[in-house]
């Protein structure tokens, strides 16, 4: 694999390599934990991915491990060190909760989204890869645990409801109620990680994984990912999968009368368009 950095920042790092882009953590010494530059950094690049039309698939991954200790983490969600009275203090002073809008990017986004955990998933990390299209997760090091209801935070969108749909609701209970540690064995088998793979070859798997589904019908993909988030997500479900419905109609020969006899100032012509 050939990646090529495509921007520098501080907290994460950015990368892409025949159709994949990679992003990911890169703060391993605080077990890759998110403040506000990071989620900033993370919607800067996330945006990046979904326009360049040369991307189909996005790792979400992480640096590591510690140079303190040499454990792996995937992302221990919020820096509790960076939190203030109402929400994650970012440089400019403001108290911000904006792993939501990185959230909604990799839902909304109209390509695949990998989490690849190398180490600890733990609370908003836990809920980022729940919200992931796939998890890929470290055989030896990836541990997963919800750590929300011992720091007075709750993700009650698809970190906890979304992920009761995944794994059934008494184990999503279990999991935030309890706050136990899971393998990836035990998270694989409970329908929240897709493989369990030997550390080494991680990198390489999801590469493999990407380069699989970038061999399909960019429309077909993004229009399933669409159609399995529509019954979750309500009416920007519908909203968000009628626009790509849209902008295939945009492409019919009925689509381009209409708007030709607008242009033209005369009556679109529909006749035998009519299709069975
Ligand atoms: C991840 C652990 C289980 C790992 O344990 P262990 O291997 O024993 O390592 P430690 O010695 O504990 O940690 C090593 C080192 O890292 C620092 N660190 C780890 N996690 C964090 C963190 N989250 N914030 C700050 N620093 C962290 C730790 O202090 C050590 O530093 P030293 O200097 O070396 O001492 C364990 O570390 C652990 O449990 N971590 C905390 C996990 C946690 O509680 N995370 C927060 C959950 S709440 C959350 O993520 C908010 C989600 C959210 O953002 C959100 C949700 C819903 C709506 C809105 C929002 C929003 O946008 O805010």
């Amino acid at each position: 694999m050939d990646w090529i950095t495509v921007k520098e920042y501080e907290d994460i790092t950015y990368k892409k390599c025949n159709g994949v882009a990679r992003i990911a953590f890169n703060r391993p010494n605080v077990r890759n934990a998110f403040r506000p530059k990071t989620t900033s950094e993370l919607l800067d690049a996330f945006h990046d991915a979904q326009e360049d039309t040369s991307i189909g698939v996005v790792l979400l991954s992480a640096e590591g491990p510690s140079t303190k200790d040499g454990v792996w983490s995937f992302c221990s969600g919020g820096d509790q060190k960076a939190r203030g009275h109402q929400g994650y203090v970012g440089e400019d002073g403001y108290h911000r909760l904006n792993i939501l809008d990185v959230q909604r990017l990799i839902r909304f986004m109209p390509k695949a989204v990998i989490a690849v955990v190398p180490g600890w998933a733990v609370g908003g990390g836990h809920s980022l890869h729940v919200v992931c299209d796939m998890t890929l997760a470290s055989k030896e090091h990836a541990i997963f645990k919800q750590t929300d209801a011992d720091v007075t935070s709750f993700d009650g969108g698809y970190g906890s409801a979304y992920l009761a749909k995944m794994v059934g609701q008494k184990k999503a209970r279990e999991i935030f109620f309890l706050g136990r540690n899971y393998s990836a064995q035990e998270a694989f088998e409970m329908g929240m990680v897709n493989a369990v793979v030997p550390h080494d070859e991680l990198e390489a798997t999801a590469y493999e994984w990407a380069q699989e589904i970038l061999a399909k019908s960019p429309t077909s993909i993004k229009m399933l990912k669409f159609a399995m988030n529509l019954t979750d997500d309500g009416m920007v479900g519908q909203q968000v999968f009628a626009g790509e419905a849209t902008r295939l109609a945009y492409m019919t020969e009925e689509a381009k009368e209409g708007r030709n006899a607008f242009l033209e100032k005369r009556k679109p012509n529909f006749e035998k368009k009519w299709l069975p």
